[in-house]
Parts: C-alpha cells; sequence; structure tokens
C-alpha cells in the first residue's frame, strides 16, 4: 500500500487524480491540500465537486505542520499547482525522500536555460532538475520506475507526442504541423476572462510562442510547428498533424510503427477513421487516427485525448502504478 499526497487538491486536475487515487486498492490518501489561505480550505473535496461524492477528505491549508506530516507519513505528492508553486515544492518533497509526480512544467526541460524563456522563471533547483524525468507512461517506462522525479507531460504534448514518436524513422526536416483544440478545463479553475463562459469561442492562441511547442519538439528531437486553439467545451484535446514523410515510405511501414501501441490499453490505433474528442472524455485513453498518401508523401494523424485524464491526472496514475509497479 503506497500513501499518496494530492497538493492542489481543489484544482481540476488535483480533484481529477485525487478521484483516481481514491479508486486504487493500492493506493491510499494521506491527505488533499490547498495554499495556507485558500477559501476553500477545511471544506470537503465533495462539497466543490459533487460527482466525487465518493472522497471523504477534506481540504487542509499547506502549513509548515501539514508539511513535515506528509513527509511523515506519505510515500509520494502528487503536485498539481502553478509550475512556479511546484518548482519549490517538488524540490522540496524530493530532498526529503519522497517520490514526486508533478503535474506542472516545472521539471520537464532537462535545460534549465529554458526556464526564463517559456515559464518566466530561473530554474532554482537544479540538483533536483538533474534528476528528473519526463513521464511520457508509453515510452519512458523504465526511467519512470528508476527515478522518483517525475515531470509529467502537458496536455498537448501528450497528444503530439502519442502520435509522432512512431513516425520518427520517417520525418525528414519538413516540421510537423500540430493544430489542436483543447477544452476550457484546461486553463485550470481559476477565475479569468478569456475562459468566461460568454468569451470563449473557437479560436488559436499562442501562436508560435506556446510553451508547449519545446516541450515536444525536445522530446520528439525535431522541430515542430504547434497551433493550440481554445474550444467551447469543457474537457478533451483533439490535436490534428500533418507530416511529410521521408520519400518512399509505405503505408504498410507506418501502420508497423504503429503497432508500437498494439499492446496498450490505453492507445488505439485507427486507420482510415478519426477519432472525436467524445470517444475519449472521462477516460484515460488516446485515440489515434491517421490517413497516408503514399505519392505525396504526406500524412494526417489525429490524437484524442481527454487533457485532464490522459493530458494530467491519469497519466500521472499510469506513473504511479509504473513506478511501484502496481497492476
Ligand atoms: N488543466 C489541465 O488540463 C492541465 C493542467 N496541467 C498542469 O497542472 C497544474 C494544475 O493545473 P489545474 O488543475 O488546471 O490548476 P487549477 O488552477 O485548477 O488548480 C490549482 C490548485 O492549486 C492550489 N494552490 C494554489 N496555490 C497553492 C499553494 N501555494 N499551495 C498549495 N496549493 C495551492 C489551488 O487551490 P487554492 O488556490 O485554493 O489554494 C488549486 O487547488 C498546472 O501546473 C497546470 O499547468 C497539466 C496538464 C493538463
Ligand atoms: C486551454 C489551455 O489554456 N490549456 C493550457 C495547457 C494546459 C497544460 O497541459 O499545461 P501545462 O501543464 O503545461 O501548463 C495552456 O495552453 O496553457
Amino acid at each position: 500500500m503506497k500513501n499518496i499526497a494530492i497538493i492542489g487538491a481543489s484544482g481540476y486536475t488535483g480533484a481529477q487524480i485525487t478521484a483516481l487515487i481514491q479508486a486504487e486498492a493500492e493506493l491510499t490518501i494521506q491527505g488533499l491540500y490547498v495554499s495556507e489561505n485558500s477559501l476553500d480550505k477545511g471544506k470537503p473535496l465533495s462539497d466543490l465537486y459533487p460527482v466525487y461524492q465518493q472522497v471523504k477528505h477534506s481540504l487542509q491549508p499547506l502549513t509548515a505542520e501539514a508539511k513535515a506530516a506528509i513527509v511523515n507519513e506519505a510515500d509520494a505528492v502528487v503536485l498539481a499547482l502553478e509550475h512556479v508553486i511546484s518548482l519549490e515544492l517538488a524540490a522540496y518533497f524530493y530532498e526529503q525522500g519522497l517520490a514526486v509526480f508533478d503535474l506542472s512544467g516545472a521539471y520537464r526541460f532537462s535545460d534549465p536555460a529554458q526556464y526564463p524563456k517559456w515559464y518566466g522563471f530561473e530554474h532554482n533547483q537544479l540538483a533536483t532538475l538533474e534528476k528528473a524525468i519526463y513521464g511520457l507512461a508509453e515510452w519512458n517506462a523504465e526511467a519512470i520506475a528508476n527515478t522518483r522525479m517525475i515531470a509529467v507531460p502537458g496536455c498537448y504534448p501528450t497528444a503530439s507526442l502519442t502520435a509522432l514518436k512512431p513516425l520518427k524513422p520517417f520525418l525528414t526536416d519538413a516540421y510537423p504541423v500540430i493544430n489542436a483544440v483543447s477544452g476550457v478545463t484546461g486553463a485550470g479553475r481559476k477565475a479569468q476572462l478569456h475562459t468566461s463562459f460568454c468569451e470563449v469561442s473557437l479560436t488559436p492562441y499562442g501562436v508560435l510562442g506556446h510553451r508547449h511547442q519545446p516541450e515536444i519538439a525536445t522530446q520528439l528531437g525535431q522541430e515542430v510547428i504547434f497551433t493550440p486553439h481554445l474550444g467551447n467545451f469543457k474537457r478533451g484535446i483533439l490535436a490534428t498533424i500533418t507530416v511529410q514523410l521521408k520519400p518512399g515510405t509505405t503505408t504498410e511501414q507506418i501502420s508497423e510503427a504503429y503497432a508500437v501501441y498494439d499492446n496498450s490499453d490505453i492507445v488505439k490505433v485507427m486507420h482510415n477513421r478519426f477519432p472525436k474528442v467524445d470517444d475519449v472524455v472521462l477516460t484515460p485513453n488516446c485515440i489515434l487516427g491517421w490517413k497516408y498518401d503514399e505519392q505525396s508523401g504526406y500524412l494526417v494523424v489525429s490524437s484524442a485525448i481527454d487533457n485532464l485524464m490522459k493530458g494530467a491526472a491519469s497519466q500521472a496514475l499510469q506513473c504511479i502504478k509504473i513506478h511501484y509497479q502496481l497492476a
């Protein structure tokens, strides 16, 4: 039995992973935490989210005493926090000997020079950063099993990399072009004008400057063009990727490359059929659909995930299970 503390548990990803952990026979919840001055401290999580009524824990303020109790009682922490808050807390708990599953982007780049540009802070926890590995569950299982500091990937990178990594041997210098649409929960729970009901209308954002572009490029080992869009739905991401492959690449070779997911319970691959967001919402799954034109060498692949599940919470749970070798 592994005892897990969840920090940032009142947020969208924190509440989601709390519900997932609650349902696991071999995991227990050490506690659910919010900031010291949170308006939600003391409230049962199920008051905020009646849909998670099976969770009986209340939200506790993350005081110095609470941190000490986590270190004494928990095996691992899940951090579902803003990047800059995770930066400090991940290093603190890692140094205390706990396993850290960080949903933020604070440890996803191994190169500290990336953080001022993409996250607006200097990375000041270099010893912990050196230990961190990227928790793309289908591709990094060995590192996830052997490391206590796991940077769970971003939602768009999860959708994009799951589609693109099998194609790596066939890529040329031509940049894959990724157009992705996310539901509004991708922006988190706190009130912001651009995510309010009357403001949301399908539109691109972060054009040629979103922090997930370098995350995808680093993990793929190939530059990409990445354009996210905000859509007027709650959950889910659909990333549609267009890429020209090496001359002579055959449809059969691509089928063989995607066979890497044949034994996966989570990634499903379809040829000449395409997924819808609703096919994956509230599930841990990623559904890929691809079509290839041998003559032009162009391939189009769509990748659908639930941003709060495979894009965050259920991928973190995959990492926890791989790390602790749970079924
Ligand atoms: N939403 C998504 O689809 C995805 C999000 N992520 C990443 O996951 C992380 C969490 O995102 P999300 O769940 O959307 O965020 P939310 O804004 O919904 O939740 C943030 C949580 O952090 C808590 N919090 C804020 N400050 C502190 C603090 N100092 N100490 C303890 N708790 C604190 C908040 O509660 P309170 O303010 O009341 O204290 C709240 O529980 C982010 O880094 C995000 O980038 C990753 C993949 C997908
Ligand atoms: C719709 C929306 O706003 N989505 C978020 C991505 C959420 C996520 O996965 O991101 P990180 O963990 O990398 O922050 C954004 O574009 O910033």
